[in-house]
Formats: C-alpha cells, sequence, structure tokens
C-alpha cells in the first residue's frame, strides 16, 4: 500500500490490526525459536504493536521500523516511556531502555542504521502488502538481515478473490518461491482462525488459515 494510506489509518485512528495484547502465537512459539537472551531482535512495519512489549522483555534490545510519527509517538506515550529522539538520515530514531524505534520508509533503511540483528519478528508486515509490491518488500527485509539471524512470521491466507486487503493473503507456495530465495523456511503450524475473525465472515469468506513460519537467512 502506499505511504499516504498508512498515514490517513494513523491519523483516523483506523488501526483494527493494532491488538489490545501480546499476540498468543508470539508467546507460544518465540521461546522455541531459539533467540539467545543477547539477541538484537528487527520489528519491520512494527505500528504500537505490544508484541515489542514482549520482546523488550525477553531479549537484549528491539529495533523497529514504522512509517507513521504517530504510531511511534503513541507506542511511547502508551508505554509511559520517556523518548530520545535523533536525525538518522531521512529516518527520525526514537530510543527509550532497550527499545529503538525509526519513523520512516522501510525502502530506504539501511543495514547499518538497525546494527546486527540476531532475530526478527514480522507479524502484519509482509501481509500488509498488495502481491505486486511483496517481492520487493521480502528483499528489502533480507537486505536488513545478516546470515543466520533466525525470524518468526506470521501470515494468513484466504481466498484472495473474496476479500480485498490489507490484509492480504498469502499462501505457502508464495513464501517458498519468494522467501525461499533469502530463507530457509520453516512451517510451525497453521490454525484455521475464520470463525475468530467476524470482518471476514461478514463479507463472506470460506477459508481463512494463521500460519507461523520460523525463517532463517541464507
Ligand atoms: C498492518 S500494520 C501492522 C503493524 C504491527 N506489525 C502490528 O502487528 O500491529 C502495518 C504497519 O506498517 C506501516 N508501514 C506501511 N508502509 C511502511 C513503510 N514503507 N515503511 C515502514 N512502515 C510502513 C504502517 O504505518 C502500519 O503501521
Amino acid at each position: 500500500m502506499q505511504a499516504e494510506f498508512w498515514h490517513q489509518r494513523w491519523s483516523k485512528q483506523q488501526i483494527g490490526f493494532h491488538l489490545p495484547g501480546v499476540n498468543p502465537l508470539l508467546e507460544q512459539y518465540w521461546p522455541r525459536l531459539g533467540a539467545s537472551k543477547d539477541a538484537r531482535v528487527f520489528v519491520p512495519l512494527c505500528g504500537k504493536s505490544l508484541d515489542m512489549g514482549y520482546l523488550m522483555a525477553t531479549q537484549a534490545s528491539v529495533v523497529g521500523c514504522e512509517l507513521s510519527q504517530t504510531a511511534v509517538e503513541q507506542f511511547f506515550d502508551e508505554a509511559g516511556l520517556a523518548v530520545e529522539c535523533t536525525i538518522k538520515g531521512e529516518h527520525q530514531s526514537y530510543q527509550a531502555q532497550n527499545i529503538e524505534l525509526i519513523q520512516g520508509d522501510i525502502y530506504t533503511l539501511e543495514q547499518a542504521s538497525i546494527g546486527d540483528c540476531d532475530a526478527f519478528y514480522d507479524r502484519a508486515a509482509l501481509i500488509a502488502w498488495p502481491e505486486s509490491m511483496r517481492a520487493d518488500y521480502a528483499r528489502q527485509l533480507a537486505s536488513l538481515l545478516p546470515s543466520g539471524s533466525r525470524g518468526m512470521l506470521i501470515t494468513l491466507d484466504y481466498p484472495q478473490a473474496q476479500m480485498d486487503g490489507p490484509p492480504f493473503s498469502v499462501p505457502q507456495c508464495w513464501v517458498e518461491q519468494y522467501l525461499g530465495e533469502h530463507f530457509d523456511i520453516e512451517l510451525v503450524s497453521e490454525t484455521d482462525v475464520l470463525q475468530d475473525n467476524p470482518k471476514f465472515l461478514k463479507k463472506g469468506v470460506e477459508r481463512l488459515s494463521e500460519t507461523v513460519y520460523f525463517l532463517t537467512r541464507k
């Protein structure tokens, strides 16, 4: 989606993707990923997700990238964290305790700006892109991560013709074809979540599954 779409979403607070608590899949599967306590975790398209609080508590440091200044400011306000703000090229860096959120476009982010990350967490980032933009995102994500880094990816899969995204459907064959170039892929879980998603039911979507993968950067 274009930047303006997301700026509008944040300015109108139309942020149905934002969960009121930590994603249960993160709590369930992250410990199995095997990230060491010292790990620095990259969270692309982080929004103001509370999952970052979980990662701050379990890992050494967290670095997120988010387009919307509103999202970044709300994250720190709502967490009650006093923040320091500095300029990093065309991005702004907001830092508090062991978290840094880099506000700006992920496509112009350089690896040096996020530092060496040992782990990453993608929830509602890959699936935020329509298919035409998704391979570019996969390439950019890969360019930001060192070989050997391990990540957890959560996707949705549903008949795309039955509903417009975002979130977009990302079937397992897409993950294997496009992410497989850059990452070793392990399918961790696949769950039928249609009955838990009234928005999809209302649109007449007949099938919806949520899939967790572990990725290892080649
Ligand atoms: C579907 S939301 C997911 C947010 C978060 N991962 C979560 O689980 O709540 C996608 C986020 O990506 C951000 N975004 C969109 N395009 C971006 C870009 N080019 N660079 C950085 N962030 C972007 C949006 O502002 C939005 O907050």
